[in-house]
């Protein structure tokens, strides 16, 4: 039902005033959501689309984004609030081809408050294949920018019967597409946070964790495994002769070796152990709760399965042994020389012959 401008200008009734004070108050409520990214930005949408549709009285509000803001040829529908029965599932993408008006108006940043929308100009090019099906009358459809550029459009749609949209409501659908604007760019800026952040701690080659996140995970482990009293555990491990592997296969050939190694210590460890490659052929995998005996097993394990493994790499099968220290984290030491330990244990191994396990002293 729309709200005719004498009512709101005067004669509203109480509820319906009531009505609205209460359903901007809430959309002002979300709309404030906009920088929480705790909130899914999805979810986020779909709620500030589901108080424009009950603050406006539509059937329905849904974003499009284009394909390309320089160039669009396409727009796509990103969220919407369902509606009562007719379409269901997603919607078709709408080409530029088809709809040329509607996308003219759209890149020019205008509002599109078409109070029938069968004869306005920029929106009946829908009539036949949209607006009579589905029997949408009345369209008010605001642009989404970012720098200036069109990027998409909020689209509020009435059904069964024209009507005249008012000022307010207008300015309610722009203020709502800035919000949106503002919620997609705080969702790629964090995304583009987190992608930051894993490249910060992430090993490139392998996905394994590198040496930085490995410090930092070992300086907060030993201090809860202090408190718990608990045994913390560590192996380094050192690829043997992988100079040779590098010399015969290619640097390629070295790093599908690297990374074949990398997975078959994740496959080998539970999900609360952390495996890092700490630089080169030179990995280190950390045991919470375990004790050091336990840890000679893991150890034991891996080097049995690493030196079963078979990387094939350009028709060849390369094979490769580890050598491996075993060390009990000092929770009383700096983490610097456990690590020292555990790596003065591979070189006795490396020592006695490679292909070996040596526990640290
Ligand atoms: N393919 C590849 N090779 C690397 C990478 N990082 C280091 N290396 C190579 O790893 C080799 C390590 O050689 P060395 O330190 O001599 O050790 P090793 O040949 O494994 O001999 P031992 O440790 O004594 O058994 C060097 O040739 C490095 O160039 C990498 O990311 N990829």
């Amino acid at each position: 039902m729309a709200v005719d401008v004498k009512e709101y200008e005067g004669d509203m009734s109480n509820n319906r005033h009531n009505e609205l004070t209460h359903v901007t108050q809430r959309l002002r409520r979300v709309l404030s959501k906009e920088v929480d990214v705790s909130v899914g930005h999805q979810q986020f949408l779909s709620d500030i689309l589901l108080e424009a549709k009950e603050l406006l009285n539509v059937s329905r509000v849904s974003v499009w984004l284009f394909d390309d803001a320089a160039k669009p040829s396409k727009l796509i529908n990103y969220a919407n609030t369902d509606w009562d029965g007719l379409i269901t599932g997603p919607l078709p993408e709408l080409a530029v081809q088809d709809y040329p008006n509607y996308f003219r108006a759209i890149i020019n940043g205008e509002t599109i408050s078409a109070n029938d929308a069968m004869t306005d100009a920029r929106t009946s090019e829908f009539t036949d294949g949209y607006l009579i099906p589905q029997q949408i009358c009345a369209l008010l459809d605001a642009a989404i920018f970012q720098n200036g550029l069109a990027i998409g459009v909020v689209c509020c749609e009435g059904r069964f019967e024209p009507r005249n949209w008012l000022q307010w409501e207008v300015v309610a659908t722009e203020l709502i597409a800035d919000c949106c604007s503002r919620r997609l760019l705080v969702h790629e800026l964090w995304q583009m946070q987190q992608r930051l952040t894993e490249m910060a701690f992430q090993d490139v080659l392998t996905g394994l964790n590198n040496r930085r996140y490995v410090m930092d995970y070992a300086k907060s482990e030993m201090s809860r495994h202090q408190r718990a009293d608990r045994p913390l555990s560590l192996l380094m491990i050192d690829l043997d002769r992988f100079k040779l592997i590098n010399d015969k296969y290619g640097h390629d050939g070295g790093d599908e070796v690297l990374k074949q190694f990398a997975q078959c210590c994740n496959s080998l460890v539970r999900t609360e152990d952390c495996v890092c490659r700490l630089g080169g052929e030179e990995f280190i995998i950390l045991l919470p709760e375990t004790e050091v005996a336990q840890a000679m097993s893991v150890a034991q394990r891996l080097k049995e399965k690493a030196a079963a493994l078979e990387v094939q790499y350009e028709g060849d099968i390369i094979h490769f042994t580890v050598s491996i220290g075993v060390a009990s984290v000092n929770l009383n030491m700096p983490f610097s020389q456990s690590l020292k330990a555990a790596d003065q244990a591979v070189y006795q191994a490396k020592a006695a012959g490679r292909n070996q396990i040596k526990l640290a002293l």
